[in-house]
């Protein structure tokens, strides 16, 4: 029988309980994607970071790698001019002697060795025989003249020479060291420029230089040694002229070696450097930086065929992302540690939930037991209803809405006593968590309802009370059976005043009351009607029914409020009277007696009235006994009187007999 409002209505668990799972299902995915999003963000932008901080370190690099190689070849450019024109030479051309060769010869070896890019200077006539040549040992960092002169006419560079102006110098780079014009192995890159020597407008010869290429292409190596980048130099045919692969060089110059081509293993990075100056270019991951330098300004370039050459930096994905690994290292082990945070808060919203949900259930299971047995009503922490169910409404007529909000004590009775159940109650609840009671309750058609009502805190394993609950049931028609078999067993049904039962019952209590308080003394009255045997064998004992019943009522309605007046026989009567002296008995009851006597009744009757007083120590039924024996002594003097016997007088008489007093007729 469930609740017409459910009076956990707005509580959360309610909200969350069928959702339990789901939701914590959504939170932690939810979680875990933001987590895992944010992750993956962090980890891309730390590679798009590196690889645009490479790009502009490789840009840059390969910007001042051109400057320097520029400079390089500037500078040996206008050291060849200048020993072409030097005083010294002409002289020594002029005039060979010994002295002037020595001359010359020490001022190259000089120079060699504070250069240190030269490994042979030369003067070759026109014909191509050597004249002078200084040999470098850049091992030892000894320049020395040669002692054994060459024949150059055959080389090929001498025949290109001719071709040379007399103001122009020319460049033979990226050449191999050649014994009797063959490649010689191992393979040593190799650089020639030469310049015209004119003397009067005559060429008497060349002065030629041999390049160290590998020293002049350290000095940009060094450039990007600080990224660890090797630098490649690739010729406009697209072969290396010097590589990360060293069996990869050379390709232009070495025939089983022509395979190696940029334009074959990177035709689309080719296509790309094919048509800009310089620029970066991503393929499949690896990040290639490139850079076209002219070699020269005032000079023939005759080796290679073309007067550029293509710098190229190139680095993996690979060692891109092992760059990125320790950053990245670092955002993993913050991912964990968030991963953990989120699973032990998921796990703590889940056992938090789980708790919640629990105790709704164990509310939600308590409420429909509770409701399975009987009428329930649901009160907050303030003892305002919050909910009742459908019995309720049925027993007591009040809809949900008529008492949510208000006390349970609004349907009592109104008056005094509602106000001291009421009070009654929250003592109980507030000292025990417990109270139990029948209340009277005004029901909506007006009339009362005997409820028995039991309410109870619930605390929920809380040490805080969070609801009280109430049941009740309907005792009306019990209460009513059980007042009726009250007046049943105590009434006497002719005459409806106490019977015989009530009268022993409250006599002796009466006596007990008196034995242990000597102040609350009281008197006992026999009644008894005078001659009705007669009434009955003439008129009948239905008028003898009636004629005692308005005897009972006469007396009934001349007596206190206190005074217990009961049918002890036949037509025998008894009056207690609490607090009253012998004397005031004896007054009342000679009253009640001419009452009886004017009593308008056909036929006519009287009464005998024997009356004792209650003293210390006497038990019930000896007082009895003396009231008994006064009225047999008003019946023996004749009827209609009233006989009574102080028993305090005659105990202050010691040992004579009771006094006994006769008012009547
Ligand atoms: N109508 C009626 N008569 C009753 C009832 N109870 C007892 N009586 C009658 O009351 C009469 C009592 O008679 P007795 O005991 O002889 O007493 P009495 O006739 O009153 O004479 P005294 O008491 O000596 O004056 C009897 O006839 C009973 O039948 C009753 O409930 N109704």
């Amino acid at each position: 029988m469930p609740f017409t409002k459910d009076p956990l209505q707005p509580t959360l668990q309610r909200i969350l309980a069928p959702y339990f799972w789901p939701i914590l299902i959504v939170i932690l995915v939810l979680l875990s994607s933001v987590s895992g999003y944010n992750y993956l963000y962090q980890r891309a932008s730390i590679t798009e970071q590196h690889k645009h901080s490479l790009e502009e370190s490789m840009t840059s690099k390969l910007a001042f790698t051109e400057q320097v190689l520029v400079n390089s070849f500037q500078h040996i450019e206008d050291s060849v001019r200048l020993l072409a024109k030097s005083d010294k030479l002409i002289e020594y051309i002029e005039n060979p002697t010994l002295e002037n060769k020595f001359y010359v010869e020490k001022q190259w070896a000089l120079l060699a060795q504070a250069s240190g890019n030269y490994r042979h200077l030369k003067l070759v006539d026109i014909d191509g025989y050597e004249k002078i040549r200084i040999d470098y040992d850049s091992e030892i960092n000894q320049a020395q003249p040669a002692n054994e002169l060459i024949n150059k006419s055959q080389h090929n560079f001498m025949m290109l020479a001719n071709n040379v102006n007399e103001d122009e110098t020319a460049l033979i780079v990226f050449d191999l060291e050649k014994q009797n014009n063959q490649i010689r192995a191992p393979y040593r890159l190799m650089g020639r420029t030469l310049s015209p020597v004119v003397i009067s407008g005559e060429r008497k010869g060349y002065v030629v230089l041999n390049l160290k290429m590998d020293t002049i292409a350290s000095l940009f190596d060094a450039q990007l040694n600080t990224l660890k980048i090797p630098l490649e130099v690739v010729a406009e045919s697209g072969h290396f002229i010097r590589s990360k692969e060293p069996s990869h060089q050379y390709g232009h110059m070495i025939s089983e070696r022509n395979k190696y081509n940029l334009n074959q293993s990177h035709p689309t990075l080719w296509r790309t450097v094919s048509q800009h100056q310089l620029g970066i270019e991503e393929i499949d991951g690896d990040l290639f930086a490139f850079r076209w330098v002219q070699l020269g300004t005032d000079t023939r370039i005759l080796s290679p065929d073309s007067d550029q050459i293509l710098l190229l930096s190139r680095i993996s994905e690979a060692d891109i992302l092992a760059a990125t690994q320790a950053q990245i290292l670092t955002i993993n082990q913050a991912w964990i540690g968030r991963g953990i945070f989120i699973f032990i808060t998921s796990l703590m919203l889940a056992f938090v939930m789980r708790y919640l949900l629990t105790q709704y259930k164990v509310q939600k299971l308590m409420l429909t037991a509770m409701c399975q047995m009987s009428s329930v009503m649901l009160m907050d922490t303030k003892g305002k209803v919050i909910g009742v169910n459908h019995a309720f409404e049925g027993m007591t007529g009040y809809n949900v809405d008529d008492i949510c909000g208000y006390k349970p004590s609004m349907l009592f009775v109104e008056g005094l006593s509602r106000a001291k159940l009421e009070e009654a109650i929250n003592n109980a609840l507030t000292e025990n968590g417990f109270w139990h009671g029948e209340v009277s309750c005004k029901l909506p058609d007006q009339s009362i309802s005997s409820l028995w009502m039991e309410v109870s805190a619930i605390r929920l394993r809380s040490k805080y009370t969070k609801y009280y609950v109430a049941s009740f049931v309907d005792i009306t028609e019990r209460t009513k059976r059980e007042q009726e078999l009250v007046s049943l067993s105590t009434q006497d049904p002719l005459t409806g005043i106490s019977n015989r039962r009530q009268f022993d019952v409250t006599l002796t209590q009466l006596e007990k009351t008196a034995r242990r308080y000597p102040s609350a003394s009281f008197c006992l009255a026999l009644l008894d009607l005078d001659y009705f045997k007669q009434v009955n064998d003439v008129y009948g004992h239905t008028t003898g029914d009636n004629v005692l019943k308005s005897f009972a009522k006469l007396i009934t309605s001349q007596l206190r409020e206190q005074d217990i007046f009961a049918r002890i026989g036949g037509e025998e009567f008894a009056i207690i009277m609490p607090f009253t002296s012998i004397q005031e008995a004896t007054s009342v009851c000679e009253r009640l007696r001419l009452s009886t006597t004017q009593l308008t009744l056909d036929p006519q009757i009287t009464v005998s009235i024997g009356i004792a007083n209650y003293q210390a120590k006497l038990s019930a039924n000896e007082l009895y006994e003396r009231a008994d024996k006064a009225l047999y002594q008003a019946k023996a003097l004749g009827r209609n009187r009233v006989r009574f016997e102080d028993i305090t007088a005659a105990k202050k008489r010691s040992k004579l007999p009771s006094p006994s007093f006769d008012i009547g007729m």
